[in-house]
């Protein structure tokens, strides 16, 4: 499925200033995409316009061909904060989305096993929330987010709450399972270790003009290895590039 964003701009009215302009992106089907950049420069507004939540104010973006103007489920987005349901055990707040979404009630023990299995859960499913670390808490959100079955996942920082550890552990498992899934991901981080690690290609923001300043492909065998030379040398191109960022 493929996300095309064409001369996307978003100002906000409240405050007058364009926070996007002139955003012209493909995102192709599988591809995992990563987008950098300073705070403030627009990351979670271009996510908000893709996931349907905001409306541009100039341009189109189109899914296949079909102009995007609300939220849809080929379409999953997925938070920093992991928005889990507190009053519902593990298992059950993997099923909450299925279950909202009318997923018939065996195809949703079956997904719902499927993510348990890969996201190391098994064990935890009758768990409530409060007993289980904030890594195995983002594990749930994860496994949420795939047992959605969406072609598209939108994801804004999901691992930036964590320990560095568990955040590393967190994204190999995310790139174990994207490369089994082939999903196309749409992915926001604070960290270009991260976006180096996990993307096909590397977004840089601009915190200036509210445009694209770079894309950056990262052509690099997987698993990647953050000592490899050429890893290092694409981090620091990036980095370069978003230069005087609280990076
Ligand atoms: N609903 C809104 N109404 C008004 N202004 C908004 C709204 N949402 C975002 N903004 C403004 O748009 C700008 C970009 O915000 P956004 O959250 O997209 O940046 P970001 O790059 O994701 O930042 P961070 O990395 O800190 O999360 C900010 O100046 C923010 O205040």
């Amino acid at each position: 499925m493929a996300l095309l964003l064409k001369n996307v701009g978003k100002t906000f009215e409240n405050t007058g200033q364009a926070t996007l302009k002139n955003i012209n992106l493909e995102i192709k089907p599988g591809e995992f995409l990563c987008v950098v950049g300073k705070s403030g420069c627009g990351k979670s507004t271009l996510l908000n316009l893709i996931a349907g939540l905001e409306k541009p104010t100039e341009g189109k973006i189109l899914l296949n061909g079909k102009e995007v103007k609300a939220p849809g489920s080929e379409r999953t987005v997925m938070f920093q904060e992991h928005a889990l349901f507190p009053w519902l055990n593990v298992i059950q707040n993997i099923k909450f989305g299925m279950e909202i979404n009318g997923v018939p009630k065996k195809e949703q023990d079956y997904r719902a096993e499927k993510y348990l299995k890969m996201m190391q859960l098994e064990d935890y499913k009758n768990y409530a929330i409060h007993q289980l670390s904030g890594g195995m808490r983002q594990r749930v959100a994860l496994a949420r987010a795939f047992t959605m079955d969406s072609e598209i996942l939108l994801m804004d920082e999901p691992f930036s709450a964590l320990d560095k550890q568990t955040s590393n552990h967190l994204r190999q498992e995310l790139q174990d399972i994207w490369m089994k899934t082939h999903k196309t991901i749409f992915f926001i981080t604070h960290s270009v270790e991260e976006a180096v690690y996990l993307g096909d290609r590397v977004v840089v923001m601009s915190g200036e003009d509210g445009g694209i300043k770079n894309i950056v492909p990262i052509e690099l065998d997987r698993p990647r290895h953050i000592y490899n030379e050429d890893f290092i040398a694409h981090r620091h191109k990036i980095l370069e590039e978003i230069q005087g960022g609280d990076y």
